[in-house]
């Protein structure tokens, strides 16, 4: 029976205990604090000063008020210059432990953002997908700012307090072991409480982190939605969601704050009942003559300095569980697989493309449903080679393998026979230039969305390629001509204009291999052909796969492949296939390619 109540009250307590997420969090940090040794050297040799400094100012102050008493002014002369000595060098000791708290808490903050960087930019594209980007914002604004907790002063304090508590317990029981006796009571009151309180504020600060990682999802969401959100006037629904969440982390920090009320409330309480006691106790001492005034001044001057380890050591315990849940959250996210142990860059290896081949490919996004099962395709090179068919057939899928955003289960891709898992992500990536659907601009000027394409690109190497791409002269006819501001993710240009710069770029990274996936998108005519005679211009010389909707597109392709639930299911040039029954035809005939060939082939 008893036995059974200890392992029940043992198992209650363990989570309060629980050190696996600690132990988890210094094993991230080791490698960052371990190259700080210096400064934290530095920190201890000011902590070990900080604490002679402690003593050394209550000996001062018993022995100058004794000496007074005493009217000892011989004495008294020599004790002033002591203390202002003692005064002194506090106060440039201070300084020195405040800036090298500094130095190593940012230090440390710094490297560890430039670490979570890194890791974010090297994960594999589908964990990316499943991560939110306000989560991921949250991480550099919010999480790994509570890394305070566990590195600098924060850190020294495990050292400091019971080194302060042994030292000083040392000192008064010389002067009083009874009056040390009520500390040494308390101790367990106090520590025992403290990390109880830690693992409470722990789980609310679990909470906390996650709700502001979710508010920074929901605002990051809405401003880039809010064109969307304005025309289906969602503006009411948003608020409301917005204002909810923002209540619920009111509340959470309020109980937070509370919670902290209360412990620094029963700390300062048991700092007041130890000091009165003393005091009460040190009077009576001096009454019976067994104390002298100077020594009580003394110990009253350092009895706080027996009870704040004890407490400070638990409210230690309490800033650490609070930065561990913060940090935990990092963790997590360091904890998932890269794809690659270095940052690609660019790097043209591949200068010419021989063969492209997927052989024997099975491909799944999740596991249970194959997109793609021993899925076998020779790409001719040179060449322009056409996809079609119907949505969700898997031809973004084929983009997204031969780029290694993905990783198929068993078979692979050839490039001039080799797995493009053989090639570094460098290597492969530099070796395509990618012409998405959906054109990506960054924020900033033209150059700067030009000159990304390739490491050092000249003047004229990008006002050609924007000749080419039908876009210089419309950039000339601005004041500011390529040094004009765009816009976030360019908003400032038309869909044309910005599909014109995303040719203009590929045209500049003049990679063997081409991807291009047409946008759907009607443009007006004019319009409709700059982008045809632009990307004539880009497939010029290039092995060239595209997604294709535009029937002149279709009609220059060398050879089509006609896609189906992951299947070719047909393969020929446009007119073998138009004479074919089969599912090309239906979506010609269905319009699906795109109303402009039906029109045209009607036309025809
Ligand atoms: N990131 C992803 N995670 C899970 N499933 C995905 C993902 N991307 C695509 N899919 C699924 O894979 C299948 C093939 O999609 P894919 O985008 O390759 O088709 P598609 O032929 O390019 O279609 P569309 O012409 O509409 O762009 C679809 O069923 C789609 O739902």
């Amino acid at each position: 029976m008893l036995k059974q109540r200890q392992q029940k009250l043992r198992q209650m307590l363990k989570p309060y205990f629980n050190t696996t997420d600690l132990k988890k969090c210094f094993r991230l940090l080791k490698p960052f604090l371990v190259k700080q040794w210096n400064i934290y050297l530095l920190m201890f040799v000011s902590l070990v000063i900080d604490i002679f400094l402690t003593i050394a100012f209550a000996w001062f102050f018993g022995n100058l008020t004794d000496t007074a008493i005493k009217g000892d002014m011989n004495r008294l002369k020599m004790l002033v210059p002591i203390g202002i000595g003692f005064t002194l060098t506090s106060v440039v000791n201070n300084y020195i432990y405040i800036y090298f708290d500094t130095l190593v808490s940012n230090g440390l903050k710094r490297e560890l953002q430039n670490y979570l960087f890194q890791h974010i930019l090297r994960l594999p594209v589908g964990t990316v997908a499943n991560l939110r980007s306000g989560n991921l914002l949250s991480y550099f604004t919010n999480d790994i700012h509570r890394v305070d907790g566990l590195s600098g002063s924060n850190l020294i304090n495990l050292i400091r307090l019971p080194i302060t508590y042994v030292a000083v317990l040392i000192y008064l029981i010389q002067i009083n072991w009874v009056l040390c006796l009520i500390t040494v009571i308390v101790a367990p009151v106090a520590v025992i409480g403290g990390a109880f309180f830690g693992f409470i504020l722990k789980k609310s600060g679990r909470e906390i982190h996650e709700l502001i990682a979710d508010i920074n999802h929901t605002l990051n969401e809405t401003f880039q939605g809010l064109q969307v959100i304005r025309s289906f006037t969602l503006e009411k629904n948003v608020f409301r969601t917005f204002s909810r969440k923002n209540k619920d982390y009111y509340h959470l920090e309020l109980k937070n704050a509370k919670l902290q009320g209360w412990y620094s409330t029963a700390g300062y309480l048991l700092n007041s009942a130890v000091f009165l006691f003393s005091l009460c106790l040190g009077a009576y001492f001096i009454s019976e003559k067994t104390m002298t005034v100077g020594n009580l001044l003394t110990f009253i001057n350092l009895v706080g300095y027996l009870v704040n380890p004890l407490t400070g050591l638990a409210s230690q315990w309490a800033g650490f569980q609070r930065a561990i849940a913060a940090i935990e959250r990092v963790i997590e996210l360091l904890e998932k697989p890269v794809a690659s142990d270095e940052l690609p860059s660019f790097s043209p290896a591949i200068k010419e493309i021989h063969s492209i081949q997927f052989k024997d490919l099975t491909f799944a996004y999740e596991e249970n449903k194959l997109i793609f099962e021993e899925f076998n395709l020779q790409i001719p090179a040179g060449k322009v080679t056409a996809f079609v068919g119907p949505s969700g057939a898997g031809k973004s899928t084929l983009f997204n393998l031969l780029q290694g955003f993905y990783q198929p289960k068993s078979g692979g891709i050839l490039i001039n026979g080799i797995p493009t898992a053989e090639f570094s992500f460098s290597d492969l990536r530099s070796a395509i230039a990618h012409v998405p659907q959906e054109t990506f601009l960054f924020g900033g000027t033209f150059r700067d969305n030009l000159v990304i394409a390739r490491p050092s690109i000249t003047e004229e190497e990008m006002i050609e390629a924007c000749r080419s791409a039908y876009i210089h002269d419309f950039i000339l006819s601005l004041p500011d001509g390529y040094d004009t501001q765009i816009g976030e993710r360019g908003v400032k240009l038309s869909g044309g204009q910005k599909q014109r710069m995303a040719i203009a770029r590929a045209i500049l990274k003049d990679a063997p291999i081409l991807l291009l996936d047409e946008a759907t998108s009607a443009l007006d005519g004019e319009t409709e052909y700059l982008v045809k005679a632009a990307l004539d211009k880009l497939m010029e010389n290039k092995t060239t796969l595209v997604i294709a909707h535009r029937l002149s597109t279709i009609q220059h392709a060398d050879r089509i492949f006609v896609l189906d639930k992951g299947k070719i299911v047909q393969e020929g040039t446009h007119e073998e296939l138009i004479r074919q029954k089969g599912l090309y035809q239906k979506l010609h005939s269905s319009s699906f390619i795109g109303s402009e060939m039906k029109k045209d082939t009607v036309g025809a």
